[in-house]
């Protein structure tokens, strides 16, 4: 775990870097810095792409899980933007599909599980490798259960395609045994099918398939007119590739510090969020070409 508090996967020599880190990222800009770009790139487009994490961007992050909810301002930021004839507005989280679907209105579009389900007109496409791995999360949530049973606020989010071990309250001395114990798990129901990776304060179990939030944020995009501007606003290293699908034509706007990301513009905190939210409601879609 490093200093942010961030787990990352376990770094064999042949495995890929942590989702966070390529050699191309740079310390994003602040926001105003890069507003000139954004009213240019809206200008020439005559549509707007606003793609948005849940947690850490919407919602503050909390301890509890379930107590996670999106700002009031950014609640009315995003009804405000979904109902705008040229925006297509979606929300693309690590949650499950019907878990973040029940935190926040308004958008047409919903991809969970970091992009493995994708809900748009009115039906929901998972990707056919995880929906066959789904039975070895359920075993190794269930064997977790019983091996993280004695570890103080260990927690378990089983999401049927992916699951998640929350170590946010876990006293830090325990925090070690949570991951050896939980890459034991892993490595016993899953074998080469699924595999761990990180985010803020958890351990991500999913099967291990080269797809992302980047991949489902490039299908809703490519049913879009190709003047479409494309933004994607996320905190986590898996909202990276996410950044990556829309960056360099688009923006990636990350939520957090001066931390080296594929994203060219940054804010400190989902307040900021609804700032720019509001600000494209009332005058970024103004500015889209007719
Ligand atoms: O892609 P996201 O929508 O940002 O989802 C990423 C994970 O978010 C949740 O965990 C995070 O937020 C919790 C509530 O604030 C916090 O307690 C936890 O420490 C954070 O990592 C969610 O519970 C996970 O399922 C998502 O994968």
């Amino acid at each position: 775990m490093d200093a942010n508090g961030i787990i990352h996967r376990a770094d064999a020599d042949d495995r890929p870097r942590p989702r966070s880190m390529t050699t191309d990222d740079t310390v994003p800009d602040p926001l105003e810095e890069q507003l000139p770009a954004v009213r240019t790139a809206l200008a020439e487009a005559s549509r707007l792409l606003a793609c948005l994490d849940f947690d850490g961007t919407l919602a503050p992050i909390v301890d509890e899980p379930d107590a996670a909810a999106p700002t009031p301002a950014n609640e009315a930021a995003v009804e405000t933007l979904a109902d705008e004839p040229a925006v297509t507005t979606a929300v693309i989280s690590g949650r499950a599909l019907a878990d973040v679907r029940e935190r926040v209105d308004g958008p047409s579009i919903y991809a969970g599980n970091h992009g493995l389900e994708l809900e748009r007109r009115g039906s929901v496409a998972v990707h056919p490798v995880a929906r066959k791995r789904a039975t070895r999360i359920e075993r190794a949530c269930e064997a977790l259960e019983t091996v993280l049973e004695p570890i103080p606020n260990a927690r378990i989010e089983d999401k049927r395609l992916t699951a998640t071990v929350h170590v946010r309250s876990v006293p830090p001395a325990a925090e070690p045994v949570v991951e050896r114990r939980t890459r034991e798990i892993v490595d016993r129901f899953g074998g080469d099918e699924l595999e761990i990776s990180g985010g803020k304060q958890i351990l991500e179990i999913e099967p291990s398939i080269p797809w992302g939030k980047g991949n489902a944020l490039e299908l809703i995009d490519a049913e879009l007119p190709d003047d479409t501007v494309a933004l994607y606003i996320g905190d986590d290293t898996t909202d990276e590739s996410a950044f990556r699908a829309v960056e360099p034509d688009g923006f990636g706007v990350l939520v957090g510090d001066d931390e080296p990301s594929a994203a060219s513009a940054r804010v400190a905190s989902p307040a900021e969020v609804a700032s720019f939210l509001e600000w494209l409601g009332e005058t970024g879609v103004e500015l889209l070409a007719e």
